[in-house]
């Protein structure tokens, strides 16, 4: 079972530990070479590993009129770093005063863990006030301490023309509804968590396909208008699925909404909490000159998602 605190006060006197540090939002290929490093570190070590990030990204608290959109939830991040073998994680809170605190005092603060083994990170982080913070200073400081400090290269993809993975990328992949593109730069399939609500019921009178309405924490980065083969869990079962994402245009609706109907489902499902995951995009939303025209048209949409999700 994974450790979670929320200061490196928590882990000052656990052992010999390494530590991973980032923000590691996604958890992508490149943040799991990380953790992978720091892993295997920890094994030669005889030490624990333990991830060091923040609970939300600072750029939240710098710039709160622009909300940032993330790639998971917390909780999913806890999940995925017990699934790699992680033993503990600090989600230090990004205050000001935090933020404000030079790469001196972040480093001195780390060294007064007294079974600190070893400390990885990618050769692109920060940290520090003004991101001043560098890997070559971690090194310079850590080294003549006996403490080892292990720099990753940064991952690069051929389907981002050789260019680093990174969050910021993925993000702009998912919002341009690139979802197979995103699924293989994440590991897996993007998803997101939330509540099922109550749509107009269209769906269940009028196109005759009855669809689940999603509603997220409003945190997550939503895939672009369009239908997507999806998997749905529900009550810890799997199930294939069709999302429409988008406005409803036939309706003239005003509201975006995140519709899903599932195959061969027919259970009452309202307020439960829900995970539903991206596989491919299949089209974008149109505006169709009849309900008879889009009844048809999702017909075709739900044997190419039962062709995409059986691959
Ligand atoms: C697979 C799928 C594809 C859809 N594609 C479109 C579309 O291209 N244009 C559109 O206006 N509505 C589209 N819809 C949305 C339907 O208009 C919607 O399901 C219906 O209005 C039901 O809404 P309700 O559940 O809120 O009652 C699609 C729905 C599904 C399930
Ligand atoms: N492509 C990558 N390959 C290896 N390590 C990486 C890569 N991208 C980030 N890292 C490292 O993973 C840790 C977490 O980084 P961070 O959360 O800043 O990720 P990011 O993908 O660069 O995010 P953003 O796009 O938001 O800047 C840091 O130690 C960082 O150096």
């Amino acid at each position: 079972m994974i450790s979670v605190y929320s200061s490196v006060q928590s882990i000052m006197s656990m052992g010999p530990v390494v530590l991973a540090l980032g923000f590691f939002d996604g958890l992508h290929i490149g943040h799991q070479t990380v953790i992978q490093q720091a892993l295997q570190l920890a094994h030669e070590g005889n030490a624990r590993m333990c991830v060091i990030t923040f609970d939300i990204p600072p750029r939240a608290v710098l710039r709160p009129e622009h909300p940032v959109q993330l790639l998971e939830t917390r909780q999913e991040k806890i999940r995925k770093l017990e699934k790699m073998g992680v033993d503990t994680v600090v989600f230090i809170h990004p205050t000001v005063e935090v933020l404000s605190e030079t790469a001196e005092d972040f480093m001195q603060s780390l060294a007064g863990i007294s079974g600190l083994y070893g400390i990885v990170c990618g050769s692109n982080f920060t940290f520090g006030r003004h991101a001043a913070g560098s890997p070559s200073m971690l090194s310079a400081f850590f080294s003549g301490r006996g403490i080892k400090v292990k720099i990753v290269p940064l991952t690069t993809s051929p389907l981002l023309g050789g260019r680093e993975v990174s969050s910021t990328v993925i993000r702009k992949l998912i919002g341009q509804g690139r979802i197979g593109v995103a699924n293989q730069l994440l590991g897996e399939e993007y998803t997101i968590t939330g509540t099922v609500a109550h749509g107009f019921r269209r769906g269940h009178d009028v196109t005759g396909v009855p669809t689940v309405n999603l509603e997220t924490d409003g945190n997550c980065v939503i895939p672009s208008d369009g239908v997507y083969a999806s998997r749905i869990l529900i009550k810890g079962v799997t199930h294939a699925s069709i999302t429409n994402i988008g406005t409803n245009p036939t309706f003239g609706n005003q509201e975006r909404t995140i519709e899903t109907f599932i195959l061969d489902f027919h259970q009452e499902i309202y307020e439960k909490e829900v995970m539903l995951s991206f596989v491919e995009r299949i089209r974008g939303e149109i505006k169709f000159p009849s309900v008879e025209a889009l009844t048809t048209q999702i017909q075709r949409d739900v044997e190419m998602a039962e062709k995409l999700l059986n691959k």
